[in-house]
């Protein structure tokens, strides 16, 4: 059985519609007229045990909603979650309390520690909250702290850390209870090149060493190269697809390309415009260079012959198309979750 079952989950928000011009405010709120945005519409996955899940997709895809529901912060419209931790079968929003004890969570954006206090009474407070004994909680702390590197401002009050030490904080407090789920939302949003690293390794570690579960929503595609072995995409709240990094490339940009950069200080002849056709492929313009593609499995050979035979060449790049390109290309075909006027 998996540890977490997400079935034909919908989340839709319903406000009053916003009446512009004169008394505009007052008018909004005795409206009877609302707009529904349909976040989370029927998505179902299942996440087993020990595995880290990058759930993906465009701003407004849904992923916060979601994962919202999962910590039952939120209830649904409809559909179920049904959680088979340490402590039964549990659903979110039913039994926060039991749910809360089996989870850990950081919002990348919101920090869930106590503002003024200093951060070691931050996690002081954790650890009475969960009931955890003084022992383990010394262990753990000092675990975390070490594994952190959080010991120069353990005493510093919360609001005066700054973006990556907070988000340390949060990470340990996150885990000082040792949930086996860890959700993460936007960890690493912010965040500069070395204190990215450092949640993702501290991530990868609290998953390869305690086995805990991870489902992380990300805009950063180096920390879904990291850490996620599986991605669940989503878009307009439906899963767009489900399974390994690889399959998406080889599902969403099945080819390679070759990019070719003109030696125009040798010019021969005039380049074309912004489209360049040559060996049964076709190129676009991409500054400099010349951005062609072909398919996976096809010999580059005769492309470079033919365009070298045409013009001058400084430079020539094979790539594999990546997470990016995918992104990159399933992103520009985006559509916004539906706004329903009712
Ligand atoms: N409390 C709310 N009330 C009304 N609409 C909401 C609320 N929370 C989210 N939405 C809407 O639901 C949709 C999904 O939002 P959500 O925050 O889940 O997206 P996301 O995938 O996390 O986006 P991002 O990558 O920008 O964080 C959006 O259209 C958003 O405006």
């Amino acid at each position: 059985m998996a540890l977490i079952e997400v079935r034909d989950l919908t989340k839709e928000f319903v406000r009053p519609k916003r009446v512009e011009g004169r008394f505009g405010t007052l008018r909004t709120l005795v409206t009877r007229e609302v707009v529904r945005t349909s976040a989370v519409s029927g998505v179902s996955f299942d996440v087993d045990e020990g595995e880290v899940v990058g759930y993906l997709g465009p701003n407004g895809a849904g992923k916060s909603t979601t994962i919202k529901l999962l910590t039952g912060i939120l209830t649904p419209t409809s559909g179920t979650v049904a959680v088979h931790g340490p402590l039964g079968t549990v659903v979110p929003w039913r039994d926060r309390e039991r749910n809360a004890r089996q989870v850990g969570v950081v919002f990348g954006q919101r920090s869930q520690l106590w503002w003024d206090l200093p951060l070691v009474e931050s996690l002081r407070l954790v650890a009475a909250l969960y009931d955890v004994p003084d022992e383990r909680y010394r262990r753990n702390r000092d675990r975390l702290v070490d594994l952190l590197d959080m010991g120069s401002f353990l005493d510093t009050p919360v609001r005066q850390l700054s973006l990556g030490q907070r988000m340390r904080g949060d990470l340990a407090a996150a885990l000082l209870y040792e949930p086996p789920i860890l959700y993460l939302d936007e960890p690493t949003v912010g965040l500069d090149v070395l204190a990215k690293q450092t949640v993702r390794q501290f991530v990868a570690e609290a998953n390869e060493i305690s086995r805990t579960t991870v489902m992380l929503t990300t805009h950063d595609l180096e920390d879904v190269e990291r850490l996620c072995r599986r991605i669940v995409l989503i878009d307009r709240g439906t899963v767009l697809y489900d399974g390994s990094v690889d399959g998406l490339i080889a599902r969403y940009a099945p080819f390679r390309e070759v990019l070719v950069t003109p030696d125009t200080s040798s010019a021969k002849a005039a380049l074309p415009g912004e489209v360049w056709e040559l060996g049964g492929a076709v190129g676009t313009r991409d500054g400099d260079a010349w951005r062609f593609r072909i398919g996976r499995d096809e010999p580059v050979h005769a492309l470079i012959t033919a365009v070298t035979a045409a013009y001058p060449v400084r430079d020539v790049r094979v790539v594999d198309a990546s997470l990016e390109t995918v992104m990159t290309e399933l992103y520009a075909e985006r559509r916004v979750p539906s706004e329903v006027a009712t």
